[in-house]
């Protein structure tokens, strides 16, 4: 992406948000009054509608609380008028959006466990409970009367619609940034996969937890909003059945997207004001809704990637035509012709050592008594037959089966009690056998967000053209599963980790395209000071890139070695292949 569309991509946001206050000035002056007044209420629901889009649309967790979260923030701000607290209007509504937030927090906590029907369960369960509550405590000064105060400069609706409509381009536009910043990135990796996530050394709960919580405070916003909008707020308006259907909206509509958000918050309020026109009760907008989010929960889909996906289609014909020019020889050139390591002499000091490393699963022992030493810089082969206990192996090293037995050791530190997060921290990444990237990010903030580091955005674009990568500004989207997994290791590459365990990172790939990859990895040790170690079915590649060999067979270790060594090895090849032609 050249400077000038990077600028604009970066000030775009901005100059929607001056529009789109200049808009609402506009309509806060032209509407009649009943109008305003939807307006208002409109603005308010889109509020609610973006915190669904990070919660759920993001994050991916079924969250059916939204308007509980409202509801409190609304009592925050209830109270405060009644009370006078010094600070006045806005100052309540952040008050409310905390704690709202922090009510978030609260019921996210139990969805760091739960996932799907149970999930929706608890926080519907906690919005009706909540609801029960509100019924008896009622909001602060509603039952004698004495209503909410609003801003003193935004006391007629009209002035008040505009003040909303500012409340909304302000939250809009942190959603935004958030949403390009590495909390987001961690949103949507978290959404597409935990194992993912914690493999690049991002904790899921924190992830998750702020999602909730950018999610509640939105929702506390909201209901601040509709606190000074009514004056008097009732329980009737924060019911757990509008809470599910506001949830419908923002699946359906495709909420994470900011004009769907606004889309799903408009239609909240003139789907009914439409049936009370037809003269049909309002309550069948629920109906309506309902309809639409099976719609949506069926399809797999949403509107807003439905309309982005007719887009994406035109820019996939550009994208094929660029992938070849993006793996250019000259960018071969520019990185350091390797030097082979050299075998671990028996004193040196290996940057990975497994000890004894043991994995059962029932009565089953995947990996048996498992040991090995890798020296710095070198590229080893773990091969063995498909159920011989190599992914197992990854699996246990990376943290991700913590009950294995046996030490593993990073530059000389015991990591063995390590949760996957933390070893990638330290250097230990790993690559996964089935795609683990995030669809819903461009390459460029993927690679950002697995580097964990900053990163000079011309090695950004020369690493990733080496590998054989779409452009940086490329969404993960329109990129082919193989193509992912080469980004998945081109970031992870870019993280500049000791250890880097590649997974069948080649899966997917033509033979030809299987030694172009090979010949790429050679160069990455020299150049990053990383140690690899892959596992790969294609004895071709193996032979070609890796200087040691471990042969897995029914969880032990067959033979370790050199590479031609071990591949002449009988046994491996009465194991691995039952044929020793296919192998030389
Ligand atoms: N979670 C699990 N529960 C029970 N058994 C498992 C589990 N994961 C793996 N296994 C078993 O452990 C053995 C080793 O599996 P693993 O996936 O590690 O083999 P692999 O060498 O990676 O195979 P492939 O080359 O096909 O990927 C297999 O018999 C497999 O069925």
């Amino acid at each position: 992406m050249k400077l000038a569309d990077r600028r604009l991509s970066a000030l775009l946001p901005v100059l929607v948000a001056i529009l789109a206050v200049a808009v609402g000035w506009g309509l806060s002056v032209g509407l009649s009054g009943y109008y305003v007044f939807l307006g208002i209420s409109a603005v308010t629901a889109i509020i609610a509608v973006l915190g669904l889009g990070v919660v759920t649309g993001s994050a991916g967790i079924i969250a059916l609380s939204q308007l509980t979260f409202a509801a409190i923030g609304a009592w925050v701000v209830a109270w405060m008028s009644l009370n006078e607290v010094p600070g006045g209007f806005a100052v309540w509504l952040l008050a409310g959006g905390i704690a709202g937030g922090l009510a978030g927090i609260l019921i996210g906590l139990p969805a760091l466990r739960l996932r799907g029907v149970n999930l929706a369960v608890v926080t519907l369960g906690f919005a009706a409970a909540f609801d029960v509550m509100l019924v008896q405590v009622q909001f602060p000064g509603s039952v004698d009367g004495i209503s909410v105060t609003r801003p003193a400069a935004f006391s007629s609706d009209r002035e008040y619609f505009f003040f909303a409509v500012i409340v909304l381009v302000v939250c809009a536009l942190l959603v935004t940034w958030m949403q390009r910043s590495r909390l987001g990135s961690s949103w949507k990796a978290v959404a597409f996969s935990e194992r993912g996530t914690a493999a690049v050394g991002q904790s899921v709960s924190l992830a998750k937890l702020s999602a909730f919580a950018v999610s509640a405070a939105l929702g506390g916003i909201s209901g601040g909003l509709i606190a000074g909008q009514v004056q008097l707020p009732f329980a009737s308006s924060f019911t757990p059945i509008q809470s599910l259907a506001l949830y419908i909206l923002a699946v359906m509509s495709g909420a994470y997207l900011i004009d769907m958000a606004v889309f799903g918050g408009v239609l909240w309020v003139v789907v009914p004001e439409l049936l009370k026109k037809w003269g049909v009760p309002q309550d069948w907008g629920f109906v309506i809704f309902g309809l639409l989010g099976i719609q949506a929960l069926t399809s797999g889909s949403n509107l807003g990637e439905v309309i982005r996906g007719a887009f994406r289609k035109r820019s996939r014909r550009r994208l094929t035509a660029a992938v070849p020019e993006a793996a250019s020889t000259t960018a071969l050139d520019v990185f350091a012709v390797p030097e082979a390591a050299a075998p671990l002499p028996a004193d040196a000091s290996p940057v990975l050592e497994v000890r004894a490393l043991g994995v059962q699963f029932g009565s089953l022992k995947a990996n048996d008594d498992v040991s090995l030493r890798v020296a710095p810089r070198s590229i080893m082969g773990l091969i063995g037959p498909n159920g011989a206990g190599k992914s197992t192996f990854v699996d246990a090293v990376s943290g991700f089966l913590p009950r294995h037995t046996g030490q593993v050791l990073l530059d000389g530190e015991d990591i063995t009690r390590l949760s996957p997060t933390a070893r990638a921290r330290r250097g230990l990444r790993r690559t996964f056998q089935q795609d683990r990237v995030p669809p819903q990010l461009t390459v460029e903030a993927y690679v950002r967000f697995v580097a964990r580091k900053r990163l000079d955005r011309a090695e950004l674009a020369e690493v990733l053209s080496f590998m054989g990568c779409p452009p940086p500004e490329e969404p993960l989207a329109n990129v082919d599963v193989g193509t992912r997994r080469l980004v998945e290791v081109a970031a992870a590459v870019l993280a500049g980790p000791r250890v880097l365990i590649l997974d069948e990172p080649a899966a997917g790939l033509s033979h030809e395209e299987h030694l172009q990859f090979g010949h790429r990895l050679t160069r990455i040790p020299s150049r990053f000071d990383t140690a690899i170690i892959i596992i790969e079915h294609d004895l071709d590649l193996v032979r070609s890139v890796c200087t040691e060999i471990t042969v897995l067979d029914f969880g032990k270790v067959l033979a370790q070695g050199p590479s031609d060594r071990v591949l002449e090895d009988p046994a491996v090849i009465a194991a691995y292949m039952g044929d020793a032609e296919t192998i030389q």
